[in-house]
């Protein structure tokens, strides 16, 4: 399977002890995904695409797994909620009918956000890639600690007005503001490395939030993240130990779910698994080749 190559051999030998299982979905497809826009923290809907990918994903962990998640996390992001509410109402028959009785499931907090990608937010991949050279550009998208150019100030988008005129980018460069009010304003990046991602604010959270409502699921019950590439590339760093090297070859495909068992100290006990091992392998290719066509 394509991303197994890139772990380090930290695993332990399966055994009969309990575990406990964990999701990580990455969310469906975004508009600028599909337009080929670097994101990051601007608050993009999900493509028509990205819908049903959020569709098949909630039915792949239906029919596959029989999972119960008994919370689902996402990011302050628009593209992480609307794939959860989605996989929610394929999980759950009633879930449309009566939302009320899910809200409790649903922890969202921006810490589980995309990568800021500081001035790069809203420009072209080709572009940048046609602008910078190739290795300049993989150093930005892939290194553990490539840091990207920095947004003019902090926030949401970033000053993305001083890049980009087009009002149809625009709009999701400033509407996220808002979301914000409540996060001390010093914490919130310019522009972000896989590494600053991973230490400062994913570890945290997964430590401190995650890990100890993963340590309480029961058999049959699991947790749920729905999240991004970053947040998704930084946990599976963080639990299978993958070197600085090997994580930069790891893409995430776009809606495809991926279950990791750990055991009671959280421990992965063995490699995590795609629901979908064709079609996530394909996904995380088109996600490889971004920018180049
Ligand atoms: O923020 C973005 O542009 C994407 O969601 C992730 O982009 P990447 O695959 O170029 O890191």
């Amino acid at each position: 399977m394509q991303d197994v190559s890139v772990l380090n051999n930290h695993l332990r030998p399966v055994s009969s002890r309990p575990s406990h299982k964990l999701i990580l979905v990455r969310h469906g497809e975004s508009q600028w995904n599909d337009s080929n826009l670097f994101c990051g923290w601007c608050d993009v809907p999900l493509s028509h695409r990205g819908e049903i990918e959020a569709e098949n994903a909630g039915k792949l962990i239906l029919e596959k797994t029989s999972l119960h998640p008994v919370s689902i996390y996402t990011s302050f992001l628009d593209r992480s909620i609307e794939s959860a509410h989605i996989i929610a109402s394929t999980l759950f028959p009633d879930y449309t009918t009566n939302p009320a009785r899910y809200e409790t499931k649903f922890v969202s907090s921006w810490k589980l956000n995309e990568r800021h990608y500081g001035a790069l937010q809203g420009l072209d991949k080709s572009q940048v890639l046609k602008e910078v050279g190739p290795e300049k550009y993989m150093f930005w998208r892939r290194s553990y600690d490539g840091v990207p150019p920095l947004a003019e100030s902090s926030g949401s988008a970033g000053a993305i007005e001083a890049r980009v005129s087009d009002p149809e980018i625009l709009k999701y460069s400033t509407i996220a503001t808002a979301k914000y009010k409540g996060v001390d304003q010093d914490e919130l990046p310019r522009g972000e490395s896989l590494e600053m991602v991973l230490q400062t604010r994913v570890r945290p959270y997964f430590e401190e939030v995650i890990r100890p409502d993963l340590l309480g699921t029961k058999d049959a019950e699991c947790i749920l993240v729905v999240a991004h590439g970053s947040t998704i590339r930084s946990l599976i760093k963080y639990l299978y130990n993958v070197s600085n090297e090997n994580i930069q070859r790891l893409n995430i495909p776009t809606g495809s779910p991926l279950l990791i068992d750990v055991d009671e100290n959280c421990v992965p006990v063995n490699e995590y698994t795609y629901l979908d091992p064709s079609g996530a392998k394909a996904g995380a290719e088109k996600v490889k080749n971004q920018g180049f066509h």
